[in-house]
């Protein structure tokens, strides 16, 4: 799977520059976590992989095709079943829905038993597996994940944070997050983003393959490590 590499990127909104001459390499087929202050451009860069903004000078590579995209809220329709809304992707592209594929993907994230249910009958945890099991279905090599666990409550945030890294390992997956555990679990890069315009420091990633157990103290360590770097950075905002 391809590498993406922002080519001497700079973009701006307005007269206020985001990124300039940003050259960033983000490893194909692996999980790079984007941390940074409030406001410092995680999204922007995500909706410039996605090429929802294109960037004033520079290019991006290495994403050919659609992406798949998964954001804090699930966007689920509220007409569509479960099940539908999981096969989405067929509909867009006016092509025969999988049935048999949607309802497996549903079994793996343990709601085979709501696919006909609508999206308001669940819980906020179920329509965010909703949401991944649709992500899943589009079958997209690129993956960008905009805090898609950030409303959900810690122990339904660490299972499907598991859940994520298992089903999503040979995509090249985007995620952006405030939660340096998240990160820590997650990355297999991990990459800071501080200044204006924007900076990038890779931090190292804990050992152990993702998603990496809780209970780790080297994960715990590392997690707090790199609180303290960010809360560095936010003292200079
Ligand atoms: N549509 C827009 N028009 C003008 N400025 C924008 C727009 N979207 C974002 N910005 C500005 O770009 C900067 C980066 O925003 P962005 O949403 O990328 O940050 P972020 O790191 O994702 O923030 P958060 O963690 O709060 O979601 C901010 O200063 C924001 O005000």
């Amino acid at each position: 799977m391809s590498d993406i590499r922002f080519n001497d990127v700079s973009f701006a909104w307005g007269d206020v520059p985001l990124c300039q001459q940003l050259n960033v390499q983000l490893r194909g087929g692996t999980t790079t976590v984007l941390l940074g202050c409030s406001g410092i451009g995680k999204s922007t860069l995500l909706r410039l992989v996605a090429g929802l903004l294109s960037p004033q000078q520079g290019s991006i590579s290495g994403v050919s095709g659609s992406v798949a995209w998964m954001g804090q809220q699930d966007l689920l329709y509220p007409w569509l079943s479960v099940l539908e809304n999981v096969m989405l992707a067929a509909r867009l592209q006016g092509v025969k829905p999988d049935r048999t594929r949607a309802l497996a993907l549903l079994a793996q994230v343990k709601l085979a038993e709501v696919a006909q249910a609508a999206p308001h009958q669940l819980s906020g945890g179920m329509r965010q597996r909703v949401a991944l099991a649709r992500t899943l279905y589009a079958q997209r090599d690129v993956v960008l994940m905009d805090e898609p666990f950030a409303t959900l409550d810690v122990m339904t945030k660490l299972r499907l944070q598991t859940l994520t890294a298992r089903l999503l390992q040979d995509k090249t997956v985007l995620l952006v997050t405030h939660d340096p555990l998240e990160a820590c679990r997650l990355a297999d890069d991990i990459l800071l983003l501080h200044g204006q315009p924007l900076q990038i420091e890779r931090w190292p990633v804990p050992e152990g393959i993702v998603p990496r157990d809780i209970d780790d103290l080297a994960l715990l360590q590392a997690q707090s490590e790199l609180f303290s770097r960010l809360n560095t950075y936010e003292k200079t905002v």
